[in-house]
Order: C-alpha cells, then structure tokens, then sequence
C-alpha cells in the first residue's frame, strides 16, 4: 500500500532507526509498501523512517526503466574514498534541490530482504542516493548540511507551501 510520507520540519523525521533483528514477512511487506510509495511519488529512493517506520531498511532504484529494486537492511558503509557534489531533491521536502557534498565511492554491506548478507561497491547517484537514505535512518535531512540562512530560508517556503495545501 502507499504510505504517507513525512513532511519536514516533521520531528519524526530526526528519530533513530532501530536495527532489524529478524527479516520475515513483516518486513518484506514493510519493503514492497516502501517500494510502492517511492515509485509512485516518484523517487530514486526511500527510507523507512520517512514512512514514519523506525527501523534500518532503504529502498533505492536508479534505474531509468524504474525496475531494479535494490534493498538494503541494517546497511553499513564500510570504505568511501573521493568526494562529489551532486544537486539533491528529497521527498520530505518537495520542491528543494541544493548541492550537497558527499563521498564519491562507498562500500556497503547489509542484508537483502530474505536476510541475506552482501557487500556492494557504489559510485554515482548510486552511491548518493545511498548516502542520502542512511542519513534519513540517523535522524538527519539533506537540508541540515546547509547553512543558516538557507535553512531558514527553506522553512518559510515550506510553511508557505503547507499552509496552502491545508
Ligand atoms: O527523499 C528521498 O530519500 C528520495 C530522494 C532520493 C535522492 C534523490 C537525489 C539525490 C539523492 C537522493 C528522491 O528520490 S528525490 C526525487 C528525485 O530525485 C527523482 C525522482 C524521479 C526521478 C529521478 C529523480
Ligand atoms: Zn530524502
């Protein structure tokens, strides 16, 4: 099913996600509800938090045919090496593209959603969108690596925005 997803300033949206103790069925309708949601809004990527789910799980598709899933539970970056800047959108904050800074190239290991464990070499979006995800299961939102004065700026519009949509 398609989920709400948070808006920001949403204090949800800065929550810590909890590990996955078990992958079961639970969570594997958890990543198709996820999936469905990031196709429809549509996104590259998705993390649980953003459905106002609390638990390590991301959803990516960069694809340009928008069909390769790619699942990442309990993911952990293990080597990122160079540096980019990529113009980033986010689904929390619609209508907000800012360049941000991050590693070039990472390592990450998680499990997939039948809980097998794999280790994956990203670069490109990939690895951005990656990095973006993972930020959303630590609490934090691609804005916050602005500066003041944008963030104050970003949270007018929001407000302006909305305000009209209430
Ligand atoms: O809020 C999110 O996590 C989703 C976000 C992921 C992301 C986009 C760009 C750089 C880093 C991370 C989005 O998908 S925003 C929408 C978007 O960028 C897009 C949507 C459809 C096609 C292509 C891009
Ligand atoms: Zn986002």
């Amino acid at each position: 099913a398609i989920r709400q997803i948070l808006q920001y300033p949403d204090p949800r949206l800065h929550k810590k996600a909890a590990p996955v103790a078990l992958v079961d069925d639970a969570i594997r309708a958890l990543v198709q509800d996820m999936a469905e949601t990031m196709y429809a809004a549509p996104g590259i990527g998705l993390a649980a938090t953003q459905i106002d789910v609390h638990l390590q799980v991301i959803t990516i598709d960069v694809s340009d045919t928008r069909d390769q899933l790619q699942v990442f539970i309990n993911p952990e970056i293990l080597e990122r090496s160079g540096v980019s800047v990529f113009e980033e959108g986010c689904l929390s904050v619609p209508g907000i593209f800012e360049r941000v800074q991050r590693a070039e190239r990472v390592t990450v290991r998680a499990l997939d959603q039948y809980g097998k464990s794999f280790t994956l070499e990203a670069d490109g979006l990939l690895a951005v969108c990656i990095q973006h995800e993972m930020d959303h299961l630590q609490g934090k939102v691609f804005v916050e690596y602005l500066s003041r004065l944008k963030q104050t700026r970003i949270l007018a519009k929001l407000r302006k925005q909305q305000r009209k949509v209430m």
